[in-house]
């Protein structure tokens, strides 16, 4: 259905979003609580369930380690959660109104209409829909040209994508202002161009369904088959690139053009019952079912979700590297979102000359652990580098300074592991400038176990001030090295005998065990 577009008569959007507001706060309502949550937006949410509350409370906590585990850049402060007994109280005020009941047309009907007439004139409507036209939800709407589908995936606080779709009478302005709104929680809206049911996602996972379920009720295979199939191959692509990107490749050298050649005459063969529907009789709804109980012994639904997130970020993370390191796809989005809080972290904190570093804070995640049921040794250094990076950022050498051209190098480091850390474990960084001058700067973190105040490790660094286009030493400005003087001055965190200048003292293996080859103590001490 093609979308006219109407006179724009919406109002201004804000600049961002300060206020969310929830209208049903279940599986998706609940994912878009705690992203916008976790972006620094207040929110307030409406939803008569009675364990309301303690649904979107589990929900965030899940969000909140899934972040902690996705990344070290500084999320805003948290903003207020907060929850209503009316629709009216609910939106007051808010800029982004997201509505999320059962997908039933009358009921969204009528509670957007609600919405809509308390609304204040500046905030955008939009609705999770997984496939309800947005021209038939606005239609009966008194200001219709602010609402939009904004239909998510979940989990909504780790998958970014939006669909973005506009209904008839929806303004243009609309639908560039929810885009826009919405990058500054890490989200990525795209514009759909036209209105269809189901948009695009769910029109191509609906058509992979009920393929499913034909194979289901053919008897092919089982559902942990099926799904394994699609998790240990296609599964994998599609976390990093889409249908047409993997089938040019699959193409060769020809490309698209010769996948098409090949592969384009079996869409009529018998490759698919996908015109025809399953009839879901209790008979299939009954074996689906116990199938799917049998593949999920011993696993709730929410610790299906937590390992779900666990594999998830590990995916995004991995997504981050990619393209040489410059990020693609989804992990490029994170990339660019992680700059964008060190930024804004940057920004609000300033660089006066008192700015001491916070204690950095991480929590062990299961990618971190090795084969011996700890976390393993090259994440200490990850920690450490963080902890040096978070010294650097509070005396200024942000992101900017380095695009500026600048930079400090790490050029000597000294780790002891002194405990164990394992999976879950919350892990605090402390960190002291040892010494400094125009060009080095000397450092010292202390790792301690913040279950019970250990110290796992410690990590002593020297750096270097460069010119990353020379990549050769130059004088830090005067500004930096007066900030570094002002944490040098604080003398924090304390340090211990042997905690600093350390360096690893040679073994002497048993008499029995030396022969002429075996290095001894003196011997490669000689060097
Ligand atoms: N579950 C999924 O995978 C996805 C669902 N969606 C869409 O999101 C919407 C919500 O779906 P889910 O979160 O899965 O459903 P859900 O059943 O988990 O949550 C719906 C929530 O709405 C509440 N509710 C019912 N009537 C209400 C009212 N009058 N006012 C306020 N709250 C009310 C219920 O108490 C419940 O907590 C649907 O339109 C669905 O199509 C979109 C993307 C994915
Ligand atoms: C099954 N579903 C139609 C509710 C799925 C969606 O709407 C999107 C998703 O998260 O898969």
């Amino acid at each position: 259905m093609e979308n006219k577009t109407p006179a724009s008569t919406a109002a201004p959007a804000r600049a961002r979003i300060t206020k969310a507001a929830c209208v049903g706060g279940g599986v998706i309502g609940g994912g878009w609580v705690a992203r916008f949550l976790l972006a620094g937006i207040d929110v307030a949410v409406f939803d008569p369930h009675p364990d309301a509350e303690r649904i979107v409370g589990e929900v965030v906590a899940n969000a909140e380690a899934a972040y902690a585990a996705l990344t070290q850049a500084p999320l805003p402060k948290r903003g207020a959660l907060t929850f209503h007994g009316s629709i009216a109280e609910t939106v007051a005020g808010a800029d982004w109104i997201q509505e999320s009941v059962p997908e039933r047309l009358d009921l969204k009907r009528s509670v957007l209409a609600e919405i809509d007439a308390v609304a204040h004139p500046g905030a955008l409507i939009g609705s999770s829909t997984s496939g309800l036209l947005p021209s038939e939800l606005q239609a009966e709407l008194q200001h219709p040209e602010r609402f939009f589908v904004a239909h998510p995936y979940n989990p909504v606080y780790l998958l970014p994508l939006v669909e973005i779709v506009g209904g008839r009478a929806t303004a243009p302005e609309t639908i560039r202002d929810a885009i826009r709104l919405l990058e500054p929680t890490g989200m990525k809206g795209v514009a759909i161009d036209k209105e269809i049911e189901a948009f695009v996602g769910d029109r191509l996972l609906e058509a992979l369904w009920r393929e499913a379920l034909w194979l289901i009720k053919d008897e092919i295979c089982d559902v942990e088959t099926l799904d394994d199939v699609i998790r240990y191959s296609f599964g994998l692509r599609w976390a990093q690139m889409g249908l047409f990107q993997t089938y040019r490749i699959a193409g060769g050298e020809a490309g698209m053009r010769h996948f098409l050649g090949q592969f384009g005459p079996a869409l009529k063969w018998p490759w698919t019952k996908l015109t025809d529907v399953v009839d879901l009789d209790e008979a299939l709804v009954d074996r689906i079912a116990a199938q799917s109980d049998a593949q999920n012994v011993g696993l709730s639904i929410r610790r299906l979700e937590q390992i779900r997130d666990q594999n998830l970020v590990g995916i995004l993370q991995a997504l981050k590297g990619g393209d040489d390191g410059r990020g693609w796809g989804a992990g490029k989005l994170l990339a660019d979102f992680e700059q964008g809080l060190w930024r804004q972290a940057a920004a609000s904190a300033g660089t006066d000359d008192s700015n001491a570093p916070q204690p950095l804070s991480v929590r062990v995640s299961p990618s971190w652990i090795d084969y011996n049921g700890h976390m393993t040794e090259h994440r200490y250094l990850q920690v450490l580098g963080d902890a040096t990076d978070h010294v650097l950022r509070s005396i200024g050498v942000d992101l900017a300074y380095v695009e500026a051209g600048a930079s400090y190098y790490t050029v000597e480091s000294h780790l002891r592991h002194l405990g164990e850390a394992r999976l879950g474990d919350t892990i605090t960084a402390e960190s002291r400038v040892l010494s400094f001058d125009g060009k080095r700067l000397h450092l010292f973190h202390r790792l301690t176990r913040e279950a019970d105040g250990a110290t796992i490790a410690t990590g002593e660094h020297m750096l270097l001030h460069v010119d990353r286009a020379s990549g050769r030493t130059a004088p830090a400005p005067a500004t930096i090295l007066r900030r570094i003087a002002a944490l040098a001055a604080a003398q924090a965190p304390e340090i211990g005998k042997g905690d600093t200048g350390r360096a690893i003292r040679p073994a002497t293996p048993p008499a029995e065990c030396a022969t002429p080859a075996t290095p001894t103590a003196t011997r490669s001490h000689r060097g």
